[in-house]
């Protein structure tokens, strides 16, 4: 039977429509807790070059659709090869993270994006196979780093539990760090709209830095870059959902959907139940159970899922996780959290 892109379940619902049991994918589902990642991994050299071929890349972010059939592919990629683009020296050590120079504050006028799109061509390749080879009903996700979550690498040259370079940046240099933001407010947008054009359905925007702003710079830094993101892609690709994730943003979130215009708000697990009906009230959310949970398994597992399920099965939901699946969890436990909620019956 011929499907069309209508049929694609994550974009029903993005479009604010219910939809039980609700379709699923995992933030971070192509990754290292998949032995089949793994072994892709250790054939490329280094983690960038992995994004940057497009047969690898394919490759990775197609076998968890293989192995659990999720309704979302997400392009395999990183937020990270944006400052890549702009010649940061970015690398990923080995247990590491990610690593790149510190940008002064004086060099932020000099950042060139004039290589950046030719730099990318090989993520704007990979879109375009994937959509090409997914099946039908599967929506394909873009994404990036919100301007605030990249800058904070940017900014200290590594993650930090508290981001506190950044912050202390954004209060000793100003008028800098704003520049900043501005730059990669239009540098992320031509991204998206670039992955856009080569396929992507639907983007969803990181910000998993958001919870360390008070409420003034969250508007500044958070908000209000984000909006322009969604303006601009809501005027030159009209149609194209988008998903805001605000990590540990907690009651800031309460009208993050009207002031940012994002059409699917993004909620980790530690966003409380009454908060996350509210925001549903307004149409679709994403998540969040405590990715812990895959990890530890049996009744943990089940009783997350049927909490999430009776939290907000009943209104537009896709089901992910509160953040990324770890490296240590189960494969198994995430075939046991696909059957449960796919078996789930209407209550
Ligand atoms: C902050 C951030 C980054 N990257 C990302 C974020 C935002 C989401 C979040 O908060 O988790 C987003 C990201 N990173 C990756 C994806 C791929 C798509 C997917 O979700 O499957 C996506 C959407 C692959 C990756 N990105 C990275 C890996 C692991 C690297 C490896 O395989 O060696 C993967 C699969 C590396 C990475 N990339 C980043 C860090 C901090 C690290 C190192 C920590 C770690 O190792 O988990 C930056």
């Amino acid at each position: 039977m011929m499907t069309n892109v209508g049929d694609r379940k994550v974009m029903k619902v993005l479009a604010g429509e219910t939809v039980f049991p609700p379709p699923v994918w995992l933030m971070r589902q192509a990754g290292r807790y998949l032995p089949e990642y793994r072994k892709t991994r250790a054939t490329a050299k280094g983690f960038l070059n992995l994004c940057y071929t497009p047969d690898l890349a394919v490759e990775v972010t197609l076998q968890p659709i293989r192995r659990y059939g999720f309704d979302a592919a997400i392009l395999f990629s990183d937020i990270l090869v944006i400052p890549d683009a702009l010649d940061r020296n970015v690398h990923f050590v080995e247990g590491e993270g990610p690593k790149m120079d510190p940008i002064a504050p004086e060099a932020i006028a000099r950042l060139d994006a004039s290589g950046m799109h030719d730099h990318l061509a090989p993520v704007y390749e990979t879109v375009r196979r994937l959509r090409a080879e997914l099946p039908q009903e599967t929506t394909l996700l873009g994404f990036c780093g919100a301007p605030w979550t990249v800058a904070t690498y940017m900014i200290a040259g590594h993650g930090t539990p508290d981001q506190a370079p950044a912050r202390l940046f954004a209060m000793q240099h100003a008028e800098e760090f704003k520049m900043l933001i501005d730059r990669l407010t239009e540098i992320s947008t031509d991204y998206l709209i670039a992955q856009i054009d080569a396929g992507a359905d639907a983007v969803q925007i990181f910000d998993s830095w958001a919870g360390v702003l008070s409420e003034v710079d969250f508007q500044s830094y958070s908000v209000q870059p984000v909006k322009r993101m969604v303006e601009r892609i809501n005027r030159e690709r009209p149609g194209v959902p988008v998903i805001g994730f605000a990590k540990g943003a907690g009651a800031l979130l309460e009208n993050y959907r009207e002031e940012t215009g994002v059409n699917c708000v993004g909620l980790d697990w530690t966003v409380p139940a009454s908060l996350a009906r509210r925001i549903q009230k307004g149409g679709a959310v994403q998540g969040n159970l405590d990715p812990l949970r895959v990890i530890a398994g049996g009744s943990a597992l089940d009783e997350g899922v049927d909490l999430v399920l009776e939290t907000l099965g009943e209104g537009p939901l896709i089901f992910n996780l509160g953040h990324g699946i770890t490296p240590q969890a189960d494969p198994e436990n995430v075939t046991r959290l696909m059957n449960r909620i796919r078996g789930a019956a209407k209550s």
